[in-house]
């Protein structure tokens, strides 16, 4: 079935006071851009809404954009029918023709936003109903609990009809929270950080850690791909830097504190991405730690790697559990991706025992103790290669992007 208009709700109940019309102002431009590559779309904006018509393009292709919009609260497929009874009858019957699946009960809910209307709101429940009930007799009436709600709403310019309601994304629009630095591997769990931090408002850049030529090409191109597909979700692409960490892993294997190495790692990880970020104006640095699930995620780990960043260190995904993780992964598209078999970096310097309980002191005293290491780290912020994704670059770098990914890049 053609419908009219898209009806898109956000945040009415998330916002107070002054932050409501810059929200709903960035809402609205955001929405925008993320159906940009749909042509014949047109938009209008009301208070915590946005109706978008359809000049026929289907709604699928709308629907699709708009479920990775974060702020959207909900939408729906509207029919738009003149104020007049008979065509909002018949636009309700042809809602109800083209369901897929038919209800046993249905019900009415009719707001009337425009008085002038000749009918009153339940004269109208019921005259739009025992015209929905004379082409389906078998359909039951259930108020209380019906499988189905049809709603019309009657605006001085037109009724609005519908039945479904998409959940959107919730959260912030993307952005509207400021701006952080995440730290990006190969692996299930900082995508979904990424995730997590771009649907809470917060604009990202990514940072990926490499140690050519122990790790392979391929471990790059995965988190390129990685990248482009987190840049869907910020509705364009991302900005990611790849940073060459051969040389200061390679010194840390030189401290005989192999059980430190990880803690090491990390530390030095924190700092180039603090650097990084007051390089591009990011007010914190984000990684994909989640509390016990590995050597380096215990409280007494996370507490002496973090103290190597002066910046706010946020973990999204601290308290999921690793199912938790997966489920997320695989609804936001990068689970397929993370799973691919490509060493990461600190994978191929994991020790036997790492310390679960690193001591701050003995950390300090043997980073103290690699005269050149802060040199490394501004080398390391130096030979940074930042991947600015666009088309051209996905294609390549990723030489197996299939044609469909290629045109569907939001
Ligand atoms: N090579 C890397 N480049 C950038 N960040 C990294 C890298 N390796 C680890 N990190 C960051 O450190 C976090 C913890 O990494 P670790 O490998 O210990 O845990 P994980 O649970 O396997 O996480 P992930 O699934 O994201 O790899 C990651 O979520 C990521 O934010």
């Amino acid at each position: 079935m053609e419908y009219d208009l898209i009806t898109v709700r956000y945040g009415e109940l998330t916002l107070k006071g002054r932050n409501r019309g810059r929200f709903e102002q960035q809402m609205f431009r955001y929405i925008k851009l993320s159906l940009q590559h749909l042509e014949g779309l047109e938009f209008e904006k009301t208070y915590a809404r946005a109706y978008i018509k359809l000049n026929g393009v289907a709604y699928e292709r709308v629907a699709e954009a708009l479920r990775r919009v974060f702020g959207i609260h909900s939408f729906s497929p509207v029919k738009r029918a003149a104020n007049e009874l008979e065509a909002i009858q018949e636009a309700a019957l042809e809602l109800w023709r083209a369901l897929p699946a038919k209800p046993a009960t249905f019900k009415v809910t009719v707001k009337r936003g425009w008085k002038g209307f000749p009918h009153v709101t339940h004269e109208l429940n019921h005259l739009i109903g025992s015209h929905i009930l004379r082409a389906a007799p078998e359909l039951k009436v259930d108020v209380r609990q019906p499988e189905m709600e049809l709603r019309v709403d009657i605006q001085p310019e037109g009724a609005y009809i519908f039945n479904r309601i998409e959940a959107g994304a919730g959260g912030f629009p993307y952005g509207s929270n400021g701006k952080a630095m995440l730290l990006l591997s190969g692996g299930i769990d900082s995508p979904v950080a990424a995730w997590s931090a771009m649907r809470k408002g917060l604009e990202l850049e990514l940072v990926h850690f490499h140690s050519f030529p122990f790790t392979s090409e391929q471990a790059t191109d995965k988190v390129i791909e990685l990248a482009r597909q987190l840049s869907r979700w910020a509705g364009k692409p991302l900005k990611l830097h790849l940073v060459p960490f051969t040389d200061i892993q390679t010194r840390f294997t030189q401290t005989g504190q192999d059980h430190l190495i990880i803690t090491l790692m990390r530390r030095a990880m924190l700092r180039i991405a603090g650097l990084l970020a007051e390089q591009a104006g990011a007010g914190a640095v984000v990684s994909g730690d989640s509390l016990g699930q590995v050597a380096s995620q215990t409280l007494g780990s996370m507490n002496v790697i973090g103290r190597s960043l002066e910046l706010p260190l946020l973990r999204p995904l601290i308290m999921m559990d690793k199912q938790e993780i997966i489920d997320r992964a695989v609804q936001i598209g990068t689970y397929g991706t993370s799973i691919l078999p490509f060493e990461d970096c600190c994978t191929l310097f994991v020790p036997k025992s790492p310390s679960t309980n690193p001591n701050l002191r003995i950390v300090e005293r043997t980073e103290g103790g690699i005269a050149e290491l802060d040199e490394q780290i501004e080398q390391a912020v130096r030979d940074v290669e930042t991947v600015q994704l666009d088309r051209g670059q996905v294609l390549r770098r990723q030489r197996e992007v299939r044609e469909a990914d290629e045109r569907d890049w939001f």
